[in-house]
């Protein structure tokens, strides 16, 4: 019988096999939004381990606050920022105190998102609104206040956003689908601009990943999850941890505007339905 899934913690993160070796961050700062819990958390342990000081941020300081004692407890180097990426003045700010306190900015892991399961034809104008404006305009701040301090600054950077598999489209997820998509196209749009400027933007693109973030769909939507790829099986926050060391890190630096897919081949074989599927579709 298969084990069942448990959402992994800090104990696991800090035990998880690490995809490169020694301190091959050290001395970097590396930003995670969305960091206290997650894929978003995962990330951050990665990083950390490889010898970078993180930043994280979110909108729910006990998160951040348990998750930099854990790292630091560790006696690894953390610290983290309360910001809403929805807040364009409060990023320009955040962004000002780091390179204030730090003097650079390596890597933003671009990772705070999230919806609601819910058929298009219901969406309400404020349920849209707060979707895309998370995904699209919070990740779209985060990016640009970045970039603007990294081009006056005349250094370097690199970005990785989060998205999600929007090929074919997310049932029950179209507001979503939509943001990501804008997220993706305006990635591969700034890859190109901002090259003269040394930043490289790419995109990690999570299938099925069992993290906090499931808590907010149904057990019948749930159900169906692990089904909607050909390994059958949820994937982990370390899997897009690692893809984000990957990609944002000196391995991937001739690698922009680019989308790293992990899914399990959901994007070619299954199909997912993130408020269970309709009758119709039985
Ligand atoms: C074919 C192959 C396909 C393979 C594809 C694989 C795809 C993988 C599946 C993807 C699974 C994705 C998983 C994840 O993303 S996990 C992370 C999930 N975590 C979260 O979503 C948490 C964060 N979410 C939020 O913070 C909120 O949902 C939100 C983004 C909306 C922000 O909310 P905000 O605080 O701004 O919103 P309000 O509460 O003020 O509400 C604003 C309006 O939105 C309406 N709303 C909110 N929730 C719901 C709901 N559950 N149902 C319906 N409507 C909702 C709310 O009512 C407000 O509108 P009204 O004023 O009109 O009432
Ligand atoms: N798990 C999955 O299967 C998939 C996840 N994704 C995406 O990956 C990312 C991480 O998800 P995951 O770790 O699974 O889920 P979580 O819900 O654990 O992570 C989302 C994080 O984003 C933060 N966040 C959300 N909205 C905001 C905001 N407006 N400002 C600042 N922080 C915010 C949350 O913290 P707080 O609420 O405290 O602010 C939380 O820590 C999300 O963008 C998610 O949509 C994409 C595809 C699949």
């Amino acid at each position: 019988m298969t084990k069942p899934m448990t959402i992994p913690n800090d104990a696991d993160f800090a035990n998880s096999p690490l995809p490169f070796s020694g301190d091959c961050f050290k001395g970097q700062l590396v930003l995670v939004s969305g960091g206290g819990s997650g894929i978003g958390k995962a990330t951050a342990w990665c990083f950390a381990r490889l010898g970078a000081h993180i930043i994280i941020t979110g909108r729910t300081e006990q998160k951040l606050i348990d998750t930099v004692a854990a790292l630091t407890s560790a006696g690894l180097s953390a610290s983290y920022k309360i910001q809403d990426i929805r807040d364009y003045d409060g990023i320009a700010a955040m962004y000002a105190d780091i390179f204030a306190e730090f003097g650079r900015l390596d890597i933003l892991i671009n990772n705070a998102g999230g919806q609601f399961p819910q058929s298009a034809i219901d969406f309400s104008k404020n349920g849209w609104d707060a979707v895309v404006s998370n995904n699209l305009n919070g990740s779209w701040y985060m990016m640009q206040h970045a970039a603007r301090q990294w081009r006056d600054r005349k250094q370097q950077g690199s970005i990785v956003n989060i998205v999600a598999v929007v090929p074919r489209g997310m049932n029950g997820g179209a507001h979503t689908c939509a943001a990501r998509a804008g997220v993706i196209h305006l990635s591969k749009t700034v890859a190109v601009e901002w090259a003269e400027y040394n930043i490289r933007v790419n995109c990690v693109a999570p299938g099925v990943i069992f993290s906090e973030g499931m808590r907010a769909y149904s057990p019948e939507a749930l159900s169906e999850f692990d089904k909607s790829n050909p390994m059958k099986r949820f994937g982990t926050p370390w899997d897009i941890a690692q893809a984000c060391v990957y990609l944002g890190g000196p391995s991937g630096s001739f690698i922009t505007g680019e989308v790293l897919t992990l899914d399990g081949g959901g994007q070619l074989w299954g199909d997912l339905w993130m408020h269970g599927r309709p009758d119709y579709f039985r």
